[in-house]
């Protein structure tokens, strides 16, 4: 089946507390954006890729893309003002039917075993979707407070988010802008099975500056 790969880097990183958006951020010599871009490029040289970026920010990547000799082909696709537009854009530039993985651009430390495993299972079932289970006690929120909910019955979800094309356009297509964080929830909503595999500790979203830390620090032991 035909491949492609979003990734999503049209964010404005708020929580990061950056000038400059996060995925444009240096990691160990290279920006976090272009990191993610390589790891589908490694696992796939000829899977078409598209980069959702700020169109505000179109020159700085240029520009990065010249300073940082980076030369995987790519289709920039201009980002919306939330994620879901900014993955409904890119869909509606896929042409032909296959498997689109959606992919954070800030998670620069997707192992290529990943991405492997999701297009296997996403090619069997239709669908796939990394998830943790919770190393951590949760709570709930309440009209009162809080209360105490049993972990078991929850995961923590990662990307990549891999379905069939044909889905995924018509979830985005019909879906109401609502309050969807992934792109499983939305495909969810209208009752499409969504298939959960084992995610990758690791594979850590960039989100407050803690993460860049932890993120070079595990790119440190993986020279080790
Ligand atoms: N309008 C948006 C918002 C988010 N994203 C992307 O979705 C991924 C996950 O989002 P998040 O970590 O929340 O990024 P930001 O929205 O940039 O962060 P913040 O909420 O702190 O502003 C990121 O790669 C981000 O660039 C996007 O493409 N378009
Ligand atoms: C897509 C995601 O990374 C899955 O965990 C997450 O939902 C993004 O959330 P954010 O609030 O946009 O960072």
């Amino acid at each position: 089946m035909k491949r492609f790969a979003i990734i999503v880097a049209g964010g404005k990183g708020v929580r990061m507390g950056t000038e400059l958006p996060k995925q444009f951020l240096e990691l160990d010599g290279m920006p976090v954006v272009m990191r993610s871009i390589e790891a589908f490029a490694r696992f796939d040289a000829g899977m078409k890729i598209f980069v959702v970026l700020p169109q505000e920010h179109f020159n700085t990547w240029g520009k990065l893309c010249i300073k940082y000799h980076f030369k995987i082909p790519h289709q920039i696709v201009p980002g919306g003002d939330t994620r879901y537009d900014s993955v409904s854009h890119a869909v509606e530039m896929v042409q032909g039917e296959g498997l689109i993985a959606v992919h954070d651009g800030v998670r620069p430390l997707v192992s290529i075993d990943l991405i492997q495993r999701c297009f296997d299972v996403a090619e069997k079932m239709g669908s796939a979707v990394p998830a943790s289970e919770i190393v951590e006690s949760i709570r709930q929120r309440t009209n009162h407070g809080t209360k105490s909910v049993n972990r078991n019955d929850f995961f923590t979800v990662q990307t990549p988010q891999i379905f069939n094309s044909i889905v995924l356009k018509m979830a985005y297509r019909k879906a109401q802008p609502d309050n969807y964080t992934d792109d499983a929830s939305l495909v969810d909503s209208f009752g499409i099975a969504v298939n959960i595999i084992e995610g990758e500790r690791r594979n850590i979203k960039i989100t407050n500056p803690v993460d860049l830390k932890v993120a070079e620090w595990i790119l440190s032991l993986d020279k080790k």
